[in-house]
């Protein structure tokens, strides 16, 4: 069977036939319309204990730390899998999730999975708590300081042509000022699409310069990941039906 992807013929708007999931009633992404997401004063503030920016690398006598998310909306603490980017051919159009009616230029997915309860990424993946993705969007505008990080750093992976490593690199440069964030029950946003995330969108976008982001795609288009099999196709799932779910908003 040819596999997905998002060409014509294997694109998400075929990909219930084989994934029948995607018609389900969680799936990813959505649009998120500020002014319908309920402020919920119970959401605490996110927790990232990934390490800050000027460390080179974040491994301590060898070992790298374990990189964590927790708080906000999750009732345990889940542990960073992945991160990866969704972006489109060229101007503002690229991001998965949409703010009312508006799309950014791409945007950045920080896998997480609830390594407390469930002994593999495999097993959280399909289960309904088992995976939290952190989402920031990213808009062009003036260069980002750190983004040469993750591009020298990918440069160094293509050319030892290797799965990507991303172990050794920290994504704590890659956020935003303020840990604003909206979140709702939704889904992986590839194939199998199962319906085991905990979303969380934050409300501000970084800034990257087109010509890094050019670069990006030049880089990250050929890049498949071996063990995740993602495909970082310059492209996007556009947004699902909300059905009967709830945004809620931690300000
Ligand atoms: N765009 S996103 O919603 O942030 C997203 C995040 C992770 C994955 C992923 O890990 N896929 C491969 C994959 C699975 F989809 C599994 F279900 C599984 F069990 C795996 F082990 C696995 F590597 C897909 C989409
Ligand atoms: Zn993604």
């Amino acid at each position: 069977i040819n596999s997905w992807g998002y060409g014509k013929e294997n694109g998400p708007s075929v990909w219930h036939k084989d994934f029948p999931v995607a018609q389900g009633n969680r799936q990813s992404p959505i649009e998120i319309i500020p002014k319908q997401a309920s402020y919920d004063p119970s959401l605490q503030a996110i927790l990232l204990n990934y390490d800050h920016c000027s460390s080179i690398n974040i491994s301590n006598n060898g070992h790298s730390y374990l990189k964590m998310i927790q708080g906000g909306p999750l009732d345990n603490p889940y542990r960073l899998k992945q991160f990866h980017f969704h972006w489109g051919g060229k101007g503002c159009h690229g991001s998965e999730h949409t703010v009312a009616g508006r799309s950014y230029a791409s945007e950045l997915h920080l896998v997480h999975w609830n390594a407390v309860k469930y002994q593999t990424f495999g097993e959280a993946a399909a289960a309904p708590d088992g995976l939290t993705v952190l989402a920031i969007f990213l808009e062009t505008g003036d260069e980002h300081r750190w983004l040469h990080r993750i591009t020298d750093t990918l440069y160094m992976v293509k050319f030892k042509g290797s799965a990507t490593d991303f172990k050794s690199f920290n994504p704590k440069c890659l956020l935003p000022s303020t840990l604003q964030y909206w979140t709702y029950l939704g889904s992986l946003t590839t194939p199998p699409l199962h319906e085991s995330v905990i979303w969380i969108v934050l409300k501000e976008p970084i800034t990257v310069s087109e010509r890094q982001l050019g670069k990006f795609r030049m880089l990250l288009a050929t890049g498949e990941e071996e063990d995740q099999r993602m495909h970082m196709e310059n492209n996007y799932r556009t947004p699902q039906p909300l059905k009967d779910r709830e945004v809620r908003s931690s300000n």
